[in-house]
């Protein structure tokens, strides 16, 4: 594979482009999707895998360089893994304020021990948009939904994501901190050792 000096993220929530540029560092020049198009492919997949990969080929096939696309989201135990795919769209479109408010009520009589979650990513990059070998890379976070949101930091859901090994919840993280633990530093790890980046 042609060594990688240069990619665009292929996503516009800001969250995610400060925590992916963040992980990336210098090793890679970075530029951002909305440069080339506003456009938002539709997520049709069924799976975080397949969103990323669709989103990586529109931004690839936009800006003629590789691209790095993130799907990613919350997958809530006692709602069988909802809103999984959905969670940017959960409160159709109103916003992260929304979302939190929506998973609040529908968890309300669930009791702690039942709120288990995880956040999960899928990163993928593609060399160019026909690319038949796109590479994936998948990470998972396991936490639980507080009944409250705790903190500033982070974006989407991060005020009700409660993290056991910090014993904190994950918006009230350092942003150096949840970039060491959370599914899209994981996912962000194995990508790096596949490209040798590490
Ligand atoms: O598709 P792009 O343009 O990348 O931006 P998006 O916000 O629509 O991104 P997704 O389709 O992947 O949806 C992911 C949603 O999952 C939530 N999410 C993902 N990672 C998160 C994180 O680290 N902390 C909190 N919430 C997160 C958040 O609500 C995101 O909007
Ligand atoms: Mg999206």
């Amino acid at each position: 594979m042609k060594a990688l000096t240069e990619l665009v993220l292929a996503s516009h929530n800001a969250g995610k482009l400060k925590e992916l540029q963040a992980m990336l560092g210098d090793a890679v020049r970075v530029r951002s999707v909305a440069e080339f198009s506003s456009h938002e492919p539709e997520e049709t997949g069924l799976s975080f895998v397949e969103n990323a990969i669709l989103k990586a080929r529109h931004a690839a096939r936009v800006s003629g360089l590789p691209a790095l696309a993130d799907d990613s989201g919350l997958a809530v135990d006692a709602l069988g893994g909802a809103p999984g795919i959905r969670s940017a769209r959960y409160a159709d479109g109103l916003g992260d304020a929304a979302n939190n408010a929506k998973l609040l009520a529908a968890l309300q009589d669930v009791p702690d021990a039942e709120r288990g979650a995880q956040f999960v990513c899928a990163l993928a990059l593609v060399q160019h948009a026909d690319d038949p070998l796109p590479i994936i890379c998948e990470g998972l976070w396991h936490g639980r939904i507080l009944h409250e949101p705790r903190g500033e930091g982070g974006f989407g859901y991060d005020p009700l994501f409660w993290v056991p090994e910090r014993e904190c919840a994950s918006a009230e993280l350092a942003s150096t901190e949840k970039n060491q633990l959370s599914h899209r530093a994981r996912a962000m790890a194995l990508l790096k050792q596949r490209l040798a980046l590490a």
